[in-house]
């Protein structure tokens, strides 16, 4: 749905909407990409002088007669508070029920309470984070107005491993941002490179030429996604196009052909053309990907007085060291890497990140970004990053594998974004970079002052206003940003608010400095990876990091743009989706059993306490595993032993019971409708809900538990990116599928339960005509819960990627002989 745009009859709060603005809300001002002309760019042209009544103005000092950059809208939802309310009620109602009764029946209930009270509590949760919806519509053209001079962005993208995620769509990803509608010299981009890849590398060094002719082509002509596998793929040029337009996209589109061939035909070094003989490649010989000295390569610099100027921005190729002995902290150990390259490089007061295959899909995405985050502290200067949602593109139809996330984000951040802003998700974020050194927000300050970070960061605060950095002895300094002058030079810059960072121009200088700041060794005894940078200690980096964020009391906003300005790739197939998801609840698990969950952060710091409730929404994945799991297999229990979970069709209970299904799935299908969404992806979402909950999510529980026991340390499992199989499976890419790996165990398992729980059921109803033992609301649930696992039970059956393994239906049948057994004893 147009996130924004759908709302037509909100009031709206704090700015009304000026007359000078004729532009539909965030719609971009052209988006053919297919016929010639500049496109309607509502930067100042740089070549023009500006006009002499307009002052270039900071953003603290923007002046209150400036048109706004946005605007905040409160979304009427009185409809939607009202059947959150219900749905409590009816909660509430039935557990009331329960506790009343209890004493008439057995342990079943008191399972059955503990569980609903539970799916209480969630539910608590989500009224709560979806009680006050905001929205901001962001004015791109008012920037030009009001800022002559916008601030630089430093454009960071992460790539780990070349096999599951083929070098060739982090290429167009990076095309995608340097193609961005922003000033060439305000950018940076800084790709790092986990694998250390040899093809990696050459992909890139590829890609160059083929960037300087497609960033002037998308800028020249208004291209409307600049992401060049999508725009070749899905636009031709118009009939009624210029012979001059056609020629030229007819050079780029074959000159993309010829990279992306050679790229895709390079799958190891030996098939780099003159790798033995090229001094480019020497420092990639012979190195394992976990065992090299850091690797940092000017791929591209826009070079002043150079002939090429302005042409594209920098691109630099990050590979930092990797030794066997010294942990990585995976993606967060990159980000930090990438914030310190930068900062000793270019310096931008801004970062951008996006994951190697989330491609800047809408060319103004820096601008509308900036509207939210500059300006007056009304406007957005109280906000430390814009976070975009994230949006998929190539999905399968209806969701299959409930993934796309649709209804989640789109019910649940406008909600949060009413609270203290969205989370950060680890793609898809403009931010502050002082917010990353922990710097908090105006006016400000910690309830307690139990760190001595942030009281000598407020100290450096001050002393960096009246620019005498004296007052901090450097060894202070060191013990938060590490022993490099240079890089502790920027950082001071940045957290003093110094906007003209006096950086050399020639980037080449600073490689040397690069390269002993990504140094595995650097990050000894200094703030990284707790107070400054992106947090380490969990799967999930980007929502720890998150929480510090709001904990230092800053607010975030959510850039929900029309067209999206990220999309990304949902992972494809079984074992893909549940790895994510795995990690996911791994991550959120260990963030919630440590000492800096949000619950703590409520009573020490700034974190606002329904902000953290929000969180809790995502924090407690693992935890529901257990209880989801419980209540799966309370009905096949019952079949099994003749008892009941459920009140009987007689007593009031059953109303409730039944008023509290209907009512749920009504206003769950509803809010698909709400969304232009189909009966089907409801349908998959809901069964991919009780799929992940006692599969993925439950390995997660386990391998933070094994974790806190100091059994094993947890892992960054990286997603497969999507990849066109040929052959295989196109007719249905949707299909489940399987392999050995843990998380299809207890999925089996329920499933088995379940089957043979309803077969003996209706036997024993056929059989007897006995009216105790379970009714007919445990032959719906265990029906329903079968219908959830409908793909396992094909699973059975099927042959090859669609077919359930032996070992894992082995596993699984223990699994249900164990429950049997209770079952008997009991
Ligand atoms: O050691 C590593 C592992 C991963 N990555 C990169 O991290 C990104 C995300 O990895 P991916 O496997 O795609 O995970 P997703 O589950 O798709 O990512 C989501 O979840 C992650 C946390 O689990 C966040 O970091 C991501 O930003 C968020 O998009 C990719 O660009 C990887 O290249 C690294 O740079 N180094
Ligand atoms: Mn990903």
């Amino acid at each position: 749905m147009p996130p924004v745009s759908s709302t037509p009859d909100v009031p709206l709060r704090a700015f009304s909407r000026p007359a000078s603005s004729s532009l539909p809300v965030n719609a971009p001002p052209r988006v053919q990409g297919d016929t010639a002309g500049p496109s309607a760019n509502p930067l100042p042209d740089e070549s023009q002088p500006r006009p002499s009544h307009l002052t270039p103005l900071n953003p603290p000092e923007l002046a209150s007669h400036a048109l706004p950059l946005n605007e905040r809208v409160s979304v009427n939802n009185t409809l939607q508070r009202l059947s959150d309310v219900v749905i409590l009620s009816l909660l509430l109602s039935l557990l009331a029920y329960r506790l009343a009764s209890l004493h008439r029946h057995g342990t079943t209930w008191l399972v059955a309470f503990v569980c609903e009270s539970w799916f209480a509590f969630i539910w608590f949760l989500y009224l709560n984070a979806r009680w006050n919806r905001i929205v901001y519509r962001s004015h791109p053209q008012h920037l030009a107005n009001t800022y002559g001079d916008l601030p630089a962005v430093d454009m960071f993208v992460t790539t780990a491993d070349p096999t599951l995620e083929p070098p060739i769509i982090t290429v167009d990803t990076v095309l995608s941002l340097l193609a961005l509608d922003y000033p060439v010299h305000k950018l940076a981009c800084y790709v790092s490179d986990d694998g250390a890849s040899p093809v990696t590398f050459f992909s890139f060094s590829e890609s160059v030429e083929f960037a300087k002719l497609w960033v002037p082509f998308c800028k020249k002509h208004g291209v409307r996604v600049r992401e060049p596998s999508v725009y070749f793929s899905s636009t031709e040029p118009q009939l009624n196009s210029s012979a001059d337009f056609i020629q030229e996209w007819r050079h780029v589109k074959n000159e993309y052909e010829e990279l992306s061939r050679r790229v895709a035909s390079v799958n190891n070094e030996d098939q780099i053309p003159n790798y033995h003989s090229n001094d480019e490649f020497k420092d990639f010989f012979k190195i394992e990907s976990k065992n090299h000295p850091t690797i940092v390569k000017i791929l591209w610099e826009n070079k002043k007085g150079s002939e090429q100027e302005g042409i594209m921005p920098h691109l630099i190729y990050v590979a930092r060291e990797k030794r066997p002995e010294h942990p990585h902290h995976y993606k967060a150990g990159a980000m930090n890497v990438l914030t310190r390259v930068s900062g000793v490089m270019t310096n931008a007061p801004f970062v951008l990140n996006v994951d190697c295959d989330m491609l800047a899909n809408n060319p103004q995405v820096i601008l509308h970004a900036m509207c939210l985050l500059l300006g007056s502290p009304d406007e957005g200067n109280n906000n430390a990053f814009a976070q975009a949602p994230q949006q998929f593109h190539r999905a399968l139809k209806d969701d299959p594998f409930g993934n796309q996330l649709v209804v989640l984000q789109q019910s649940l951040v406008p909600g949060i974004q009413g609270i203290q802003g969205p989370f950060y998700a680890g793609t898809g974020c403009l931010q502050r970079r002082k917010v990353i050194y922990g710097v908090p927000p105006n006016g400000s300050r910690f309830k307690k002052k139990g760190g001595k970070f942030f009281s000598r960061l407020q100290l450096l605060e001050c002393s960096s206003k009246d620019n005498s950095t004296e007052m901090l002895s450097r060894e202070e300094l060191q013990l938060f940003y590490g022993t490099s002058m240079e890089f502790m030079h920027s950082a001071v810059q940045i957290t003093a608010g110094i906007s003209s960072p006096g950086l050399p121009s020639d980037l080449s200088s600073r490689v040397a400095v690069a390269e002993m700041v990504a140094s595995c060794s650097y990050e000894f005894n200094t703030a990284w990876g707790d107070e400054i940078g992106w947090v380490y200690g969990s799967m999930t980096e980007d929502i720890l990091t998150s929480l510090r964020c709001h904990s230092m009391g800053w607010r975030t906003v959510a850039l929900m743009l029309d067209p999206p300005a990220f999309l990304g790739s949902a992972p494809v197939g079984g074992p893909a989706s549940l790895t994510q998801h795995k990690r996911w609840a791994t991550g959120l698990l260990e963030i919630l059993v440590s000492k800096k969950n949000p619950v703590v952060s409520v009573i020490t710091k700034e974190l606002m306490l329904r902000q953290c409730l929000a969180y809790l929404i995502i924090l407690v994945w693992a935890v529901r595993s257990i209880v989801e799991v419980c209540y799966a297999l309370l009905p096949a229990y019952c079949l099994l032993s003749n008892s009941t979970f459920l009140p009987n069709t007689s007593e009031v209970g059953f109303v409730v019971a039944l008023a509290l299904f209907v009512t749920y799935n009504i206003y769950t299908l509803v809010e698909y409708f709400r969304y232009g969404l189909s009966v089907r992806a409801w349908w998959n979402n809901q069964r991919m809900q009780r799929i992940y909950s006692s599969t993925a999510w439950l390995l997660g529980f386990f391998s933070v538990v094994l974790k806190l026991l100091g059994i094993s340390d947890t892992v960054f499992e990286i997603t497969q990116k999507e990849q066109q199989r040929p052959g295989e499976d196109v007719d249905d890419p949707g299909r489940f599928t399987f392999d050995s790996s843990p998380p299809f165990v207890p999925g089996t398992a329920v499933m088995l339960v379940n089957l043979w729980a309803f077969a003996v059921g209706l036997l024993r109803v056929l059989s007897t005509t006995d009216a105790e033992g379970p009714g007919i609301g445990e032959f719906v649930c265990s029906g329903w819960i079968l219908l959830c696992f409908w793909s396992f039970l094909k699973g059975l059956v099927g042959r090859g990627r669609h077919g359930i393994p032996w070992p894992v239906i082995g596993k699984a049948m223990v699994m249900v002989g164990l429950f049997l057994q209770c079952c008997k004893t009991a």
